[in-house]
């Protein structure tokens, strides 16, 4: 037999399997009265994926548009049963209401499966998670967020003081938003999560932007990797096998576990992450000094996280390693650059398209400019900004840079529908909440593709529906960094406005589309802006 037959016979067997698995596990659905489309369908909609014909998040949004009226409908999954939620009080009941059932995110990823991926605050769970968050959270306070402010100040200076430069001949530069975003957010996380300082920005040829550009890039062992641990996680094991790179694992030991020695050895102090954890490690950060807070209500932050109390029955179970410490480094690291990132490309597209809104909020900047008679702005002034805050919540609701969030179910769980049926959901199934969708159904936005900052009016906001509105999740799983992403881009956004705007270049896409990849976010033309130096 030739070697093309035997490859095509091994295909079409290992594609059966696949198949019969995915029938496998709805079986019972059509018993429950749930709209099914068949394993074929799902399965043709992973291939489009996984082929990169068809962006994630854009087959998502298909489905979900597909089932109007209903509250949760099967969604496609390779190895387990998932659901997609339609209905805003459902996303309510499972992060919030019934937390407890729905506490974690995939169990697949644990520390068996990946030493540093598997114990990040974002894959741990049960008490595990609780203890991690515990300890975790008090970095995010106001206070603290005030205490970064500055680092985070002298980044927004080398950009715009970069961008002045280069625009100061003709009064105007194109600028690349993705690349300028990714420069800015890299030397932000850099300098207040890692405590040294990045130097993208100023430097065009830096190791650590081509480093970490290199992060995201999804190459042809990367993408097996992926569907080997999607498929049979179990082999991870078996085979003592890494999802996270060895050149990635040096980077964050590097970066942390040293630099901690270090400053412990030579009494070094820096008003970032990296020293917070260290009090953290030796138990003497807590959330307790509320005199040093800044009053919550007094500012404009519409979509800040709300930090929920989770305390874990068992306090003393685990032994935290310098690991579990690096993780942590890891996930500030991912999840803060490449989101901020897209909210900032985001806001930038929406204010050169829409003048009116740009101008509004230029007028809002000079007005704290004068108040502040020349002095850099603080915290307090950025976030007493009404205006801007609704640039920005508007800016999260038009494109949520996670795009979804997911869930897995801990117990069976009898989920009751305002049909009166009843949806029995086991122990592993995933349920995923298509943010983007929710946020662009006219149901709950009206004219949703139209960007409107009003929308988070005072007068307006009230009406938006619970549960309608998750750009950093929901409940007490939220992002853990909001405070920390909003400070940054707002601050960024504000100095840039202070001497430019935003305009539409001939390089400025007509629309945002995204391009078939396994990245999270990639257009089919990046979004390209004229920066024009104010008078
Ligand atoms: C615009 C920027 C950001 C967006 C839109 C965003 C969004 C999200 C979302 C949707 C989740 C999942 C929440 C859920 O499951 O309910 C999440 C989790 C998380 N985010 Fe963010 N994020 C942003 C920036 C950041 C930053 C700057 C950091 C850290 C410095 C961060 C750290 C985390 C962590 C550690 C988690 C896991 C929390 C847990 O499992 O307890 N994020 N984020």
């Amino acid at each position: 037999m030739d070697l093309t037959l035997i490859i095509v016979w091994i295909t079409t067997f290992i594609g059966f399997l696949i198949y019969r698995k995915i029938k496998g596990i709805y079986d019972d659905l059509e018993s429950m009265g749930i709209p099914y489309e068949g394993a074929l369908k799902g399965w043709m909609t992973m291939l489009k994926i996984f082929s990169s014909k068809e962006h994630f998040m854009n087959s998502i949004t298909d489905q979900y548009n597909r089932f109007k009226g209903q509250q949760i409908i099967p969604s496609f999954s390779l190895t387990k049963r998932s659901f997609l939620i339609r209905d805003p009080a459902l996303v309510k009941q499972i992060t919030t209401k019934d937390f407890d059932t729905f506490m974690n995110h995939d169990k697949n990823l644990n520390p068996d499966m990946d030493k540093l991926s598997g114990r990040m605050l974002f894959t741990l769970f049960d008490d595990e998670w609780r203890n991690m968050r515990n300890i975790l959270s008090p970095i995010f306070t106001s206070s603290k967020m005030k205490m970064m402010f500055g680092i985070l100040a002298d980044c927004t200076n080398d950009f715009t003081e970069h961008f002045e430069e280069k625009a100061k001949e003709t009064g105007s530069m194109i600028m690349n938003c993705k690349e300028s975003f990714s420069r800015f957010t890299v030397d932000g996380i850099c300098s207040a999560v890692l405590g040294f300082k990045g130097d993208c920005i100023k430097n065009e040829d830096s190791e650590l932007f081509k480093f970490t550009m290199n992060l995201q890039k999804v190459d042809f062992w990367m993408f097996l990797k992926i569907i080997v641990f999607m498929v049979a996680h179990k082999l991870y094991v078996i085979f003592k096998l890494q999802l996270t790179r060895k050149d990635v694992y040096d980077f964050f030991y590097n970066a942390i576990v040293k630099v901690m020695k270090e400053r412990e050895q030579n009494g070094i102090f820096r008003p970032d992450v990296i020293q917070l954890l260290m009090q953290a490690k030796k138990g003497q950060l807590k959330m307790q000094d509320k005199e040093n807070e800044v009053n919550e209500d007094e500012l404009s932050n519409f979509s800040a996280n709300i930090e929920y109390d989770v305390k874990a029955k068992n306090t003393k179970m685990t032994n935290w390693t310098d690991e579990h410490y690096m993780a942590q480094g890891m996930i500030f690291f991912l999840a803060g650059f490449d989101t901020t990132n897209i909210l900032l490309q985001i806001t930038t597209y929406s204010l050169a398209k829409n003048k009116d809104v740009q101008q509004k909020l230029i007028d809002e900047v000079d007005d704290v400019v004068v108040a502040l008679d020349g002095s850099q702005v603080t915290y307090e002034a950025l976030h007493k900004m009404k205006y801007l805050d609704m640039v920005i919540s508007e800016a999260l609701r038009y494109w949520p840079p996670a795009g979804e969030i997911t869930r897995e179910c801990s117990k069976d769980y009898n989920l009751k529908l305002d049909n009166g049926k009843t949806i029995k959901l086991k122990e592993s199934d995933n349920i995923l909440i298509p943010t983007y969708a929710i946020h662009h159904d006219p149901k709950y936005y009206e004219d949703p593709e139209k960007f409107d900052p009003e929308r988070f009016s005072d007068e307006r906001k009230g009406s938006i529906v619970d549960g309608a509105y998750v750009p950093f999740g929901s409940g007490p799983r939220v992002c853990i960094g909001s405070r920390f992403a909003l400070m940054e881009a707002k601050l960024l956004l504000f100095n840039i406005l202070r001497k430019f705007t935003f305009e539409v270049c001939d390089k400025t896409p007509e629309k945002l589309e995204l391009a078939p990849s396994l990245t999270n976010f990639e257009l089919k033309s990046p979004i390209v802006v004229a920066l024009k130096l104010r008078n």
